[in-house]
């Protein structure tokens, strides 16, 4: 026994003899190229082929990193012994994920692929021109080498595909903001933050007339299955709606109901907070498509009269230059020095419709405003705002839906509630109440549905009443409105693309000759 104890000592001491001797003869450099083409060796006999797809690609966020996080999720909890858990903030869904450093196995067209999750610390940097989370993550994909050829790009293709729908399916949409401003990135290197999307309303709560209702959603389908139309006339896969009218007239119910009826986020874009044309190019390219871009009270975010001659008058103002020739002389063409730091009509117009609002697909840009005459026409005009929506004061028609939401009354259950709706009928165009002001009546109420009825007739009449006396310049107010609302209805509607650019040029124009004419019968009214 004692002897083997010697021997094995012995043989411990040449081994570290020989070490020594070998740290003498190869140093580290020579150890480590060695250890690389080991490495080579090892992949070139190998049988397998690997696919690293990390969580940051460079500096942006590798959008298959998501796409496969995903995907695998959708199966993961079925297969996996151990699973990381994870909730986003206010989301009602848990996603399944693989845990770190976990393996998992796929079959794609009898295939058989392995997907491990690699996570590792991030060394400390000296510097970054972001902060960079603390983990690096990926995935890596194995594949067999003679498989690689037949599914590589199928299954990728299939992995996107997958993700897509999965993400419809949850129905977890988001709502983007730029609030954050400055064009400042999260460690993501995004510049939208972003919170789940859950807005209850949909078409049918929303109180407006039924045929422009399902002119709106025969539009919007449409749009979403016209991909092959748009390719094939040239176009770029977008879409501008502009919702005009006063508030609590439902815009902003309307766009909600717009993305919960195609199943599209929200980019709610604060034009307050950007600074320049390129900080709103960037917004743009980081917006996702089945997207809907909203800038909400346009004629208040930003002044962008500057496609208008020089000038501050009503009279003034109205004298569009056709040519954008002011626009030049103006200085906010990208690169002219002086506004370049500065958001600009021309900035805004290429980011709806000039070569970057092309980048991604399938957008929807939803401007709104309480003020459609102090809109810039150019901003108005098809291709870019190819649907103006006019939402107006509460209709008979629209009431009627909002006393089915909000006290579940039928119009005609009986013959008392025919006589009720007949007295509402007579007075509900006249009151000019907004659904939102309806709504406030009804909430209140809805415990008791007589009471209800009783006040919202007495509000509604006296409404009617007063507006009978209020008169400006000889001409009723509603009747000006009414004209407006036709001169823009005239274009709007079920307006189809197809019908052209000079189509929505043609009621641009029309809507400033009204707002023109209005502005004068003010002025000698005030006279
Ligand atoms: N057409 C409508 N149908 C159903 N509800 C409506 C409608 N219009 C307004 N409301 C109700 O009134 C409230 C305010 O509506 P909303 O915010 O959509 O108005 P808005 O037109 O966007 O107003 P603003 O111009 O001030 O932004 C909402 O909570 C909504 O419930
Ligand atoms: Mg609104």
């Amino acid at each position: 026994m004692k002897e083997f104890w010697t021997s094995i000592a012995s043989v411990l001491g040449v081994l570290a003899f020989c070490q020594s001797l070998l740290q003498v003869i190869y140093p580290p450099e020579l150890r480590f190229a060695a250890l690389k083409f080991l490495n080579r060796l090892f992949h070139c006999l190998s049988a397998y082929c690997y696919f690293d797809i990390t969580e940051i690609d460079g500096v942006n966020t590798n959008e298959l990193y998501n796409a496969v996080q995903l995907y695998l999720s959708s199966f993961v909890s079925a297969t996996g012994s151990r699973l990381s858990l994870t909730r986003a903030l206010n989301s009602s869904a848990t996603t399944f994920g693989l845990s770190n450093n976990d393996t998992i196995a796929d079959t794609f067209r009898s295939v058989t692929v392995h997907w491990e999750h690699v996570v590792t610390q991030r060394q400390s940097q000296s510097f970054s021109w972001r902060p960079l989370p603390d983990e690096k993550r990926g995935f890596t994909l194995r594949i067999k080498k003679r498989d690689k050829e037949v599914i590589l790009d199928s299954y990728l293709d299939h992995i996107m595909e997958k993700a897509n729908e999965i993400r419809r399916k949850n129905q977890e949409r988001l709502l983007y903001t730029n609030a954050r401003g400055g064009g400042s990135l999260d460690s993501r290197g995004h510049p939208w933050e972003s919170v789940p999307f859950k807005h209850p309303s949909t078409f049918e709560t929303l109180a407006m007339d039924p045929d422009r209702k399902r002119a709106i959603m025969d539009d919007l389908r449409d749009f979403t299955s016209g991909q092959s139309f748009y390719q094939r006339t040239g176009r770029a896969w977008k879409r501008g709606y502009l919702l005009y009218g006063p508030p609590g007239t439902g815009k902003s119910s309307m766009i909600a109901a717009m993305a919960n009826y195609l199943g599209y986020d929200i980019y709610d874009l604060e034009l307050t907070e950007v600074h320049s044309n390129s900080e709103l190019r960037k917004l743009l390219m980081k917006t996702s498509s089945k997207s809907i871009i909203v800038i909400e009270d346009i004629d208040c975010s930003v002044n962008l009269s500057n496609r208008w001659k020089a000038g501050g008058t009503g009279a003034s103002r109205c004298s569009y230059d056709p040519a954008g020739s002011s626009d030049l002389r103006g200085g906010d063409v990208e690169g002219s020095g002086a506004n370049n730091n500065t958001i600009t009509l021309s900035g805004l117009l290429n980011f709806t419709d000039g070569l970057w609002s092309c980048c991604g697909s399938e957008r929807i840009f939803v401007f709104t405003t309480n003020h459609v005459e102090k809109l810039d026409p150019a901003l108005l005009r098809s291709g870019r705002m190819d649907m103006h929506v006019f939402m107006s004061y509460c209709t008979f028609a629209s009431l009627k839906i909002l006393l089915k939401n909000y006290l579940g009354w039928e119009c005609d259950r009986d013959e008392a509630a025919a006589v009720i709706m007949k007295e509402l009928e007579e007075v509900t165009e006249k009151a000019k109440m907004t659904p939102a002001d309806v709504s406030e009546v009804l909430i209140k109420n809805r415990s008791d549905q007589r009471r209800a009825m009783r006040e919202l007739l007495e509000v509604l009449r006296a409404k009617a009443e007063r507006n009978s006396k209020y008169v400006v310049g000889g001409r009723d107010e509603v009747e000006d409105e009414e004209e407006e609302k036709r001169a823009l209805e005239s274009h709007e509607g079920v307006k189809k693309m197809q019908s052209g650019d000079l189509e929505g040029t043609k009621a641009s124009e029309c809507c400033l000759a009204k707002s023109q004419q209005k502005e004068e019968r003010d002025e000698l009214a005030d006279e």
